[in-house]
């Protein structure tokens, strides 16, 4: 880069003339590469020592290199000038794993004012069984100002030269600025809660709730196989008008804190068009709907061939193909019919987070553009059996609970293979389905109609299933007439010795088991027989959830000069109004996380964000390219207005159908969507907090996996600026809290 300065700081530059201009806040990036090193086993070169930024000594924390070339690993962050004195060690170690962890020989490296102390230019590496590995290590580090960092992007765009700008890092950290805490005329009230405003979404609703609601529950609430008339296109969950909606609202935890009459926290993750705004009035709303008139359904225990091949056939393609990888559409389009429908057949104990886990990857799978429903069979025996069965209808020696337990299962299992038929893509079906019997007649029912994973939710550790029964006695409709909690509690425990008994883990067909993957410590993943774009995606999603209550907060970037112009995309500074939010923003971010161990601060590669971001202290900050705004093609730059006038039939195309519409030589939201994949995947991985400065399109596809909010509302949900979305992750799904800190 032209106005930074190079220096190398191996041993034959240290002790070189320092500068003292530090170019305006100029802050020093440091590359540390290491030379022909071939992997051994599943080991990769690390990087750890005595600040955050490396992880404070902490093995877990350490920063993985990345390959830069085959016979280079590479990782580089930014120091400020007046860095304190930083050591630093080579690792070698798993990427997602602690052991084995091998660290390399001789005393801490040191990197003090500006320059490495010493002289070591090998890593020497000794392993157990006495093998000694060498590898070559380079250390640099390049002085750049802020503009530099900021516009390295632009010089990749326009220069589409690699080499000019590999040397400008992607993850960057400030110190904090001394005598931080003094107020300012940008400095925030220490009171956050007053900058809170309503979130859109509404109360929180226990998940299997808004499942599927049976085809054949008749319109006065009977069920009958005659009325399966309902066409459903899979995007949202059809609800018979007149049956009396069995939601249950659970008390929301942030609300607790808030002053009386705030309703600014809202629950996301389960949002529906019809639960009760007003229906704050204590731990259980309107959860029960009682005994419904129910007739037997002649569908039970039948295995119907009904449906339409054709329909299937015609209807494969996925809603939203766009937004599905190539290797998706292929699988369908080549694949043998049966695998053109996924079913994941949960199976596993009570409280075992079955329904949370099914509720979950529906969201995700919707949200990629797969047309996916979630069955619970829970939702179809309380609306046939009614919600007061006590533990005894859970026995399995009992014959009359059993046939019930079954025959709503089939039902179930019937209405989801009916609407694959229909073109439904991948259907969750979520019950205990303990047995292999059970399973049995699952496999049977889906012969020739959809291909069965079984999904097994296992947990060993006491405390997690007790929290998770305490859950379970709040939020189940089962419980909702039940006043007396302990009552419940004993029953539910009894409802549960009843499925240990006959419980048999599933050791058959293509499964996945997911052991002990929330407690926070071991836990794994096992798969058998698994394969296929679809299935991949699925494993590598569950790898990667946990229940880590974090938060995560979604802004924009402050205002940019394009915007006071009214021009879309490009890459301009921000506007005074930007600098001011980009000053709130710090001290916002500084006070809501001062108690937080570890965060990160995600930017775009785009000025806007990264100078919103720039003056954010103490942690990580990382650039994303995939948080970059929609790409507007040939029309980035131009107004709404000039596009309109210019190009009438883009405008209008895109007005038809904004969700599709590709901007020529630029992105639709569903290419969005697409490349913010991982960047979804990160997020769920993450366990400590992450805050987001991001763009208008690109947090509108964001926001709308946390909120499940439908595709095709994606590109019309309000994302105003200077404003923070704080999606808060825990144990009983996902809630949202809005603070607007400026106009
Ligand atoms: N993989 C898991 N293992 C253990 N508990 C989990 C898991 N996933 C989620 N949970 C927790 O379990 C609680 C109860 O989950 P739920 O889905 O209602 O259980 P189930 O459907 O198995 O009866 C959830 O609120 C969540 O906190
Ligand atoms: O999809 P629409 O509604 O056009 O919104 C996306 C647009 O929002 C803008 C502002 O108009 O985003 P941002 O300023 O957040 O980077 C444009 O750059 C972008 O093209």
């Amino acid at each position: 880069m032209g106005t930074s300065s190079s220096k190398n700081l191996d041993s034959s530059s240290h002790g070189s003339g320092e500068e003292k201009d530090d170019h305006g806040g100029g802050q020093l990036y440091v590359s540390l590469k290491m030379e022909n090193y071939k992997l051994k086993g599943d080991l990769v070169p690390h990087v750890y020592g005595s600040v955050p930024l490396v992880g404070s000594w902490d093995t877990s924390k350490a920063l993985p290199m990345e390959r830069e070339s085959t016979s280079m690993w590479e990782l580089s962050f930014v120091v400020p000038p007046n860095h304190e004195t930083l050591d630093f060690k080579f690792l070698l170690k798993p990427k997602y794993n602690n052991v084995p962890c091998i660290e390399e020989e001789g005393p801490n490296r040191q990197f003090m004012g500006g320059k490495l102390q010493g002289v070591a230019r090998l890593a020497v590496f000794k392993f157990s069984t006495d093998e000694v590995l060498e590898y070559q290590v380079f250390i640099k580090a390049n002085r750049v100002s802020p503009f530099d960092l900021a516009a390295s992007w632009r010089a990749y765009q326009e220069n589409l030269e690699p080499s000019t700008v590999r040397g400008i890092p992607d993850v960057s950290i400030n110190s904090l600025p001394e005598g931080a805490e003094n107020g300012s005329s940008t400095s925030l009230d220490l009171d956050l809660e007053q900058y809170l405003v309503p979130a859109p979404a509404t109360a929180v609703v226990y998940a299997a709730n808004l499942t599927e609601t049976p085809r054949s529950l008749k319109r006065g609430g009977v069920f009958s196989n005659a009325d399966a008339s309902t066409k459903d296109t899979g995007v949202s969950v059809d609800r018979p008008a007149t049956i009396k909606e069995m939601e249950e609202v659970i008390p929301d935890p942030p609300k607790l804190f808030n002053p009386p009459g705030m309703v600014e926290s809202k629950s996301l993750g389960t949002f529906s068009a019809l639960q009760k705004q007003d229906s704050y009035r204590g731990m259980y709303v309107d959860r029960g709907v009682g005994s419904p008139r129910l007739v037997k359904s002649a569908s039970a225990h039948t295995l119907t061939t009904g449906g339409k091949p054709d329909s299937a056939a015609k209807n494969s393609m996925p809603a939203a193909a766009g937004a599905v990888a190539a290797a998706a559409v292929a699988d369908q389009m080549l694949g043998p019919k049966e695998d053109m429908h996924l079913a994941i057949v949960l199976v596993g104990l009570p409280a075992r987070g079955k329904t949370f886990t099914a509720a979950k990857l529906t969201r995700y799978l919707r949200w990629l553009g797969h047309d996916t429903k979630h069955f619970n069979v829970g939702k179809y025996r309380r609306l046939k059996h009614g919600t007061n069965q006590s533990a005894d209808f859970f026995r399995g020696d009992n014959p009359e609970g059993m046939e019930a337990r079954n025959e709503v299962a089939a039902l179930a299992m019937d209405d989801m293979t009916a609407w694959m038929q229909e073109g439904g893509q991948v259907g969750i079906f979520d019950a205990t389905n303990s047995t292999s019997e059970r399973r049995n007649m699952l496999i049977k029912m889906a012969e020739g109609k959809c291909k069965i994973i079984f999904l097994e939710t296992i947990c060993n550790d006491r405390m997690i299933i007790e929290r998770n029964i305490r859950l379970k006695i709040q939020q189940s409709p089962d419980y909702a007439d039940e006043p007396d909690f302990e009552a419940g509690y004993q029953d539910f425990k009894r409802r549960l010795d009843n499925y240990e008994k006959i419980y048999e883990p599933v050791n058959e067909g293509s499964y996945i088991k997911m052991i002990d993957m929330v407690s926070g410590h071991g836990g794994q993943i096992q798969v058998n027989n698994i394969s296929g774009y679809l299935p991949g995606r699925i494993v590598f999603f569950l790898v990667n959830t946990h229940l880590t209550p974090r938060p995560i907060l979604l802004t924009r970037h402050g205002e940019s000069r394009d915007n006071v112009r009214t021009r879309i995309g490009g890459d301009t500074p921000l506007s005074g109004n930007g600098e001011l939010y980009a000053k709130k923003l710090t001290n916002f971010v500084e006070k809501r996380l001062k108690n937080e161990r570890a965060a990160s601060i995600w930017t775009s590669t785009l000025q806007r964000t990264i100078l919103t971001a720039n003056q954010i202290a103490g942690f990580p900050k990382i650039q994303w390219r995939a948080l970059d705004e929609i790409n507007a093609g040939v029309c980035d730059g131009m107004t709404y207005e000039e596009i309109k006038k210019n190009m009438p039939d883009e405008y209008e195309s895109r007005k038809k159908d904004k969700l599709r519409y590709r901007y020529p030589r630029g992105e639709s939201y569903l290419d969005v969507i697409q490349r913010l994949e991982p960047v979804i995947i990160e997020l769920e991985r993450q366990r400590a907090p992450v805050v987001v400065v991001s763009h208008q399109a690109v947090l509108r596809a964001l926001y709308a996996y946390f909120a499940d909010r439908p595709l095709k509302e994606i590109p019309h949900i309000e994302m105003p600026l200077h404003t923070i979305i704080e999606i808060q992750m825990g144990v009983t799904g996902v809630q949202e809290k809005r603070y607007k800190l400026m106009d």
